[in-house]
């Protein structure tokens, strides 16, 4: 018994037809078995020992032993399975993929595939035929395939773990040629900051605008069409609302510009509000006097000299107070710095009680202070000097156990044309309050232009 001439062809197939069928096999490298379920006889063509790398020669004496010592034991168990579902009548076919060792000693796979043709007339399983086809290639493709797309899913679950840590999103934005927009891929932080899951914008991303503050919309539009038009990253800071909380945001994203006219963005945005909430903290104490709160001589300065350039270009005319305690080192000497520090805090808090939104009150000294007053002129500065003179005349400071009263003397000057530079304005309510310091003190002193304090 060694090639595929068994007895089971002519048992169940007409001779030409055996004939006929046996050629297509061997057209298509299939391997033939034919075994009798209740002798173990078995046929193999030359093919079935081929696929295995051997003759069937060489393969003598053949029984079904020869297919059992050669498959893989792990298979068996499941070919052993599938054998007894079909002879049970579960199925119409045998089917199986199993590996085989090779005379080289590597596995090949194969896969195994009959069909029971005769019971004997007890209706036990008698003869079965099948056929190897060596799925070796395809089995290493899909092998290779799978470890790739293994691969594959541990890359982008690194990915998503990393993307998940940053305060903020990763994303692909897609705008098409039609001006529509979604978001092919956006990590999990977009819940974060637009309040929308990934597949909420993944074919439409317009609801992104339901969370963006409705002043930064233009912006946020401006930043992308500066972007499309020029190919630079699209840069932007704006802000967002979610859940009736405004957070900053920064994002950045690179365009890149497909044949069929879409652009995608690829990049992130973060949330950056403790950074802006510091930023502004820092801001804050750069520009603020720490014991009073007012604005510090840096600030007042820089305030000052927007108001003249804004005033050089035709801007209103604007005024200047700038005013000094009588006495000062009396007060400290008497009661001592604490309450020195307290009136000079008290006086800042009563005096911008005073002061339009627009005025600005600085500390520009130890005890010397600055009002900017924009959009005024002489006279409504000198009225305004008046008044603050006599707010503090009458004002009772609370120090630690006394009550203290004390005066001020103020300097006024007003924006002059001829005026070349920002401080020169202080330069002239110093000389009025000068001149009102040595007038004998609690005083308003305005500076006129012909160079006299009046
Ligand atoms: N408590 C306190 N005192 C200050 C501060 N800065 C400056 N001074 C004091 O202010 C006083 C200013 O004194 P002077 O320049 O002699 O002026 P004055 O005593 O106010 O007299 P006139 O200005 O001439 O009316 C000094 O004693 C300074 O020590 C401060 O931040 N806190």
């Amino acid at each position: 018994m060694n090639d595929a001439s068994g007895p089971a062809d002519s048992a169940y197939l007409g001779q030409g037809e055996a004939a006929r069928l046996r050629t297509i096999l061997e057209g298509t490298r299939a391997g033939t078995w034919e075994w009798n379920v209740q002798t173990g006889e078995t046929v193999f063509n030359e093919r079935w020992a081929e696929i295995i790398g051997y003759t069937l020669d060489e393969l003598k004496l053949i029984s079904i032993k020869t297919w059992l010592t050669h498959t893989h034991p792990d298979d068996l168990v499941v070919s052993d399975q599938r054998l007894q579902a079909h002879f049970r009548g579960d199925t119409d076919y045998y089917e199986c993929e199993a590996r085989m060792r090779h005379k080289d000693g590597h596995w090949v796979w194969v896969r195994d595939y009959g069909r029971l043709v005769s019971r004997t007339p007890e209706g036990e399983p008698e003869w079965m035929s099948g056929t190897h086809i060596d799925i070796s290639a395809s089995r290493a493709y899909q092998e290779k395939l799978e470890t790739l797309q293994a691969e594959q899913q541990r890359t982008i679950e690194r990915l998503e773990k990393m993307a998940s840590r940053i305060p903020g999103l990763v994303y692909q934005f897609e705008m098409r040629p039609d001006g529509s927009i979604r978001f092919p891929y956006a990590s999990a932080g977009i819940a974060r900051i637009y309040n929308v899951t990934p597949d909420q914008v993944r074919e439409d991303a317009t609801r992104i605008f339901d969370a963006i503050h409705p002043d930064d919309h233009a912006h946020v539009r401006e930043a992308a069409e500066a972007s499309r038009l020029s190919g630079e990253d699209w840069i932007c800071e704006y802000r967002v609302i979610v859940d009736d909380e405004i957070r900053w945001v920064f994002g950045r994203a690179r365009p890149d510009f497909r044949d069929d006219g879409r652009i995608v963005w690829y990049g992130s945005i973060l949330d950056i509000t403790a950074q802006k909430e510091l930023e502004e903290r820092l801001r804050q104490i750069a520009v603020t006097d720490e014991l009073t709160g007012s604005a510090n001589r840096r600030q007042f300065m820089e305030l000052l000299s927007r108001e003249f350039f804004r005033y050089k270009r035709n801007g209103p005319g604007y005024a200047v107070i700038l005013f000094d305690f009588d006495w000062f080192k009396q007060v400290n000497d008497r009661f001592g710095h604490n309450v020195g520090d307290l009136v000079l805090k008290e006086t800042t808090r009563v005096l911008q009680d005073e002061l339009r939104a627009s005025d600005t009150l600085g500390r520009v000294g130890g005890e010397e202070f600055a009002i900017l007053l924009p959009d005024s002129d002489m006279d409504s500065a000198r009225q305004l000097a008046e008044r603050l003179r006599q707010t503090i005349a009458r004002h009772r400071f609370e120090g630690t156990d006394a009550t203290l009263q004390g005066t001020i003397t103020c300097g006024v000057a007003v924006a002059d044309p001829d005026d070349d530079q920002s401080n020169t304005i202080m330069l002239r309510a110093d000389k009025a309050l000068y001149h009102g310091k040595s007038a004998g003190r609690n005083r308003v002193e305005t500076f006129r232009s012909s160079g006299n304090a009046r």
